[in-house]
Parts: structure tokens; C-alpha cells; sequence
């Protein structure tokens, strides 16, 4: 199920921000970001796992090249819990993409080489409240 995205009409260009303010439900299992080109060419999925695929309070970050996953990246902050509010900034250039919390940041390499982004998804157990960029 998609909370919604964005797809095509899209061009964020490196050092610009996507800002994605919403609430984490307050019985999430597990919610995810995406960024890239479509749904199979992804830059980014940024995936915190509350309790979901047998992780617990994880971010798993991941590429998507064909419809095919890559490595997977599991980070050891998680800055997250049930029914906060957040606004989570998602920035990129040549080498990497930046996500952005008010208490964290995590990076992810542009495995792609990625040069703009067209395309942004966000699924899971997260209401979006607004999504802008600058
Ligand atoms: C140990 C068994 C084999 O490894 C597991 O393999 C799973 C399947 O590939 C991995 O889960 C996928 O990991 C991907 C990132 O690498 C994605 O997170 C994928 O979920 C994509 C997804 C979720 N959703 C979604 N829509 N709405 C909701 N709630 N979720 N839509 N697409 C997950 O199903 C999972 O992360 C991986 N676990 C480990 C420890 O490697």
C-alpha cells in the first residue's frame, strides 16, 4: 500500500532538498521513503523497521537497479518511535544521498550515480503531512 508518491513530473537536482513531514503511526511496524528514477530505479529506500522482516528497531537502506535490490545497509542509530512526528530531509549529489533528522544523519552511496531524482515514494505505516521542496 502506497501513502503516496510522486512519479515523472519530478526533477530535484543535487544539493536540493526533499522535505517529507508526516507521523509515524502509532503501532507501525515499519514505514519507507523512496527516491530515484521510478519504482524499480531506486537511489534510496530508506526503510526504519520498527518490527517487520525479522528486524527490530532498524533502518535498512537499499538500492534498486531493474527491479533488483542491492546490498543492503543497516544502520545502528534509530532515531524513531511510535507517534512521533518527524520531517525527514533527503538530499544527494554525485557520490551519496543525505537523509536528514533533527537528531540524525545517515548516508547511502549514490550506487547509481544518480543526477536528479524524479521519482518519490513513500509506503508503509507513516501519514504524510506535507512534502516540499527547496
Ligand atoms: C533473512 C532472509 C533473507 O533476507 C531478507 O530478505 C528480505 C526480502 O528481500 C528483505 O526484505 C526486503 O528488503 C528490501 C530492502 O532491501 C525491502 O525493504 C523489501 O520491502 C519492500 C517493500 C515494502 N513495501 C511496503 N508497502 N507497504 C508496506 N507496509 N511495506 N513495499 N515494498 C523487503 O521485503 C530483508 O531485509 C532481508 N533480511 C536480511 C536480514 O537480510
Amino acid at each position: 500500500s502506497l501513502a503516496c508518491y510522486l512519479s515523472g513530473e519530478l526533477d530535484v537536482e543535487p544539493g536540493e532538498c526533499i522535505k517529507v513531514k508526516g507521523k509515524i503511526q502509532s503501532d507501525a511496524k515499519g514505514f519507507a521513503v523512496n527516491v530515484g528514477k521510478d519504482s524499480n530505479t531506486l537511489m534510496l529506500h530508506f526503510n526504519p523497521r520498527f518490527d517487520c522482516h525479522g528486524d527490530v528497531n532498524t533502518i535498512v537502506c537499499n538500492s534498486k537497479e531493474d527491479g533488483m535490490w542491492g546490498e543492503e545497509d543497516r544502520k545502528a542509530d534509530f532515531p524513531f518511535q511510535h507517534g512521533d512526528k518527524i520531517e525527514i530531509c533527503i538530499s544527494f549529489d554525485e557520490t551519496e544521498a543525505t537523509v536528514k533528522l533533527p537528531e540524525a544523519e545517515f548516508k547511502f552511496p549514490n550506487r547509481l550515480g544518480m543526477e536528479k531524482i524524479e521519482y518519490l515514494a513513500v509506503e508503509g505505516d507513516f501519514k504524510v503531512k506535507a512534502i516540499k521542496f527547496s
